[in-house]
């Protein structure tokens, strides 16, 4: 039995281009990782009757959130061990699971369809715990390539810290090092969530696309290495004017979050939880503490980042 977590995420920094002919778009987008993180728990099990019905012999089961409504075979962590099955039988390893499922069970903490990239920590973790149980020891570029094709946010949640994601979000660059300041937030998530494809539709819609994005890191973009104060003039997030449009009480959350006394309030990726950035843990606490009981925001998570990178446990 191998157990691997993954963190979550906030975009720091996310600029969006025009989308191309599938409907994607071009980002350039700074992750920050944060200490909220998925765990996935893999192990084999004997075969029975009802798994050899199973197409694929995987089994999800997922804790802390309700799923049920989602097509199994669209779980994430489903897809991400599926993709090491197959990558193992390409290798050459046929029949490793041969009289075996393998089990997959997943915790969440992370809001579902929250913006923070929870799906996506679900699949970076069963990538790394999957590569381990398998014993495929597959190396960072390939693991890359399989977690890109699973979804954009995948490869930032293995990479961990803070990183520069370019093409479509998915192709990382490691900005942190040692002397990078530790980053204190407070993440209200609110009761109704926002679809992925539903915001970046409606910013195309509103023709919000830049035509060119920076094709390296801006000098200013730095400063997400910096202390809390340095930080807040470089958070930036395109998507979050549409989101405040469509989702019902997100502007009404956002004031009272305003008011709870952050340095700065930003949207977290395609929303609809807000971000709001605090100078140490102490007045994280104290900001989570004015929210708590307004009527406005569901809950609230005290977290810091950067985080660790997708790993055994
Ligand atoms: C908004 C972000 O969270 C910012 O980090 C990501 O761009 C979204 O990442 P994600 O949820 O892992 O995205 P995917 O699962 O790959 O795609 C979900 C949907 O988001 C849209 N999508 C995603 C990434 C991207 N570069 N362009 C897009 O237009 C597409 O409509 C896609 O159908
Ligand atoms: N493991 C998973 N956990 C949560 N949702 C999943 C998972 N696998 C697939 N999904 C589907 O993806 C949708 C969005 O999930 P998720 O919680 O990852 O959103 P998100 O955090 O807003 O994503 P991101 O920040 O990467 O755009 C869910 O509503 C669900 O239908």
């Amino acid at each position: 039995m191998i157990t691997a977590s993954a963190p979550g995420k906030v975009n720091l920094v996310l600029l969006v281009g025009e989308p191309d002919q599938r409907g994607y778009h071009p980002l350039y987008s700074i992750f920050e990782t944060l200490n909220i993180r998925e765990r996935a728990t893999v192990r084999f099990r004997p075969q029975t009757a009802e798994h050899a019905r199973l197409g694929m012999p995987i089994v999800v089961h997922t804790h802390g959130a309700d799923l049920t409504d989602l097509d199994p075979h669209k779980h994430l962590a489903f897809r991400a061990a599926k993709a090491l099955i197959l990558e193992a039988a390409k290798l050459g390893i046929p029949g490793i699971l041969s009289g075996h499922v393998l089990e997959v069970e997943i915790g969440k903490r992370i809001p579902v369809a929250g913006g923070m990239a929870g799906g996506s920590a679900d699949a970076a973790a069963t990538l790394v715990a999957v590569d381990k149980l398998l014993g495929l020891n597959l190396d960072r570029e390939r693991m890359h390539e399989i977690a890109r094709g699973l979804g954009a946010d995948v490869p930032a949640c293995l990479e961990g810290g803070i990183s520069l994601g370019r093409g479509y979000g998915d192709h990382m660059t490691r900005l942190d090092g040692p002397d990078t300041a530790r980053h204190h937030w407070v993440m209200c998530t609110m009761r109704q969530g926002l679809s992925t494809p539903a915001v970046f539709k409606e910013f195309d819609a509103q023709g919000r696309g830049r035509g060119a994005l920076p094709t390296s890191l801006r000098e200013d973009d730095l400063r997400v290495l910096e202390d809390a104060p340095q930080l807040v003039g470089v958070l930036e997030n395109d998507l979050q004017e549409t989101a405040l449009n469509m989702h019902p009480t997100l502007r009404q959350a956002w004031k009272v979050i305003e008011e709870a006394g952050p340095l700065a309030v930003l949207l977290s990726g395609s929303g609809p939880t807000v971000a709001a950035l605090a100078r140490s843990r102490e007045h994280a606490q104290q900001i989570a503490q004015r929210l708590a009981g307004k009527r406005q925001v569901e809950k609230t998570l005290v977290v810091s980042g950067p985080a660790k990178p997708a790993k055994v446990e």
